[in-house]
């Protein structure tokens, strides 16, 4: 095997995450446009997506944290799919995620190591890595959108609560606030202190975030603790840049 270290003219990412899909189309290492769609409930074949591959036979390369949804694309040609085994990055661990793995390496590969990434999709994680591109570790919570799903499936009486549009009341007085205030103060204190911990360890790191929660959960750090949103980067392509890496460097048979 060689690695190659050119990207396909056009081709298309896929991020398989746990509430959607996220599509990215690159010509050579430039991404042109991102977007997002359903989970499938059939294979893209049986949906009569093979035009796909007629019109535009465009390389796919897929990366997935939800088997099912994986599965589904098993027998569609021209995709490839991205592992972990393949991540240039130290001390992975096999059950990483490889979205966490993507995000922290593209961030990382933009920005700069040391790299600390917030992800606030379905589930919150924090990935890091220092600047030996070792990853140091992280966590994983509930997501934002979950926090408040769960509350509401797992209770007789607590209603569904949209995000708020910005920081609610601390102490409130109603039932719908009081659900918003606990899950923002909890999860914007805990970011907090997982960021000073980080910054204690590696104070040069950078930080950046990515996810479908990012905007509404920036707003809430940037009026409660203006110093740490300070430090975040914006990053709602980190995955793509670090699948796009990936697919310059991947194998090819020599
Ligand atoms: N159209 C949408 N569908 C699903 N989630 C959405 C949508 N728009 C915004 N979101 C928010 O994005 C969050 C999921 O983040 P995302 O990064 O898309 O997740 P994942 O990568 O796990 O699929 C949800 O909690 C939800 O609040
Ligand atoms: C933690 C995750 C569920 C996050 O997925 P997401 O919310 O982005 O869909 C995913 O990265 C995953 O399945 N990780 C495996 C466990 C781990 O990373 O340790
Ligand atoms: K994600």
């Amino acid at each position: 095997m060689m690695k190659l270290r050119s990207h396909p003219r056009n081709w298309l990412g896929l991020m398989i995450g746990n509430s959607r899909l996220h599509w990215g189309k690159f010509q050579g290492e430039t991404l042109v446009e991102t977007w997002e769609t359903q989970h499938l409930n059939q294979s893209p074949l049986e949906m009569g997506w093979s035009w796909l591959n007629q019109i535009s036979p465009v390389p796919l390369f897929i990366a997935s944290v939800v088997p099912e949804q994986m599965q589904l694309w098993q027998n569609y040609p021209k995709a490839e799919i991205i592992t972990l085994e393949q991540l240039p990055l130290g001390g992975l661990y096999p059950t990483l995620g490889i979205d966490r793995g993507l995000a922290v390496l593209g961030a990382g590969n933009q920005l700069g190591f040391p790299m600390l990434v917030i992800d606030a999709g379905t589930a919150l994680t924090l990935t890091g890595v220092n600047q030996n591109r070792q990853l140091i570790g992280g966590a994983i919570l509930p997501g934002l959108g979950l926090q408040f799903s769960c509350v509401a499936n797992r209770t007789a009486t607590l209603p569904q609560v949209a995000f708020p549009e910005s920081l609610p009341q601390r102490w409130s007085l109603n039932t719908s606030e009081a659900i918003a205030s606990g899950i923002i103060y909890s999860i914007i204190a805990g970011l907090r202190e997982f960021i000073a911990a980080w910054c204690q360890e590696l104070p040069h790191s950078k930080i950046s975030i990515t996810g479908g929660d990012r905007i509404p959960l920036m707003t809430y750090l940037n009026s409660q603790y203006p110093e740490i949103a300070g430090l975040i980067l914006d990053t709602p392509e980190a995955i793509f840049w670090g699948m796009s890496a990936m697919v310059r460097d991947r194998n090819v048979p020599s």
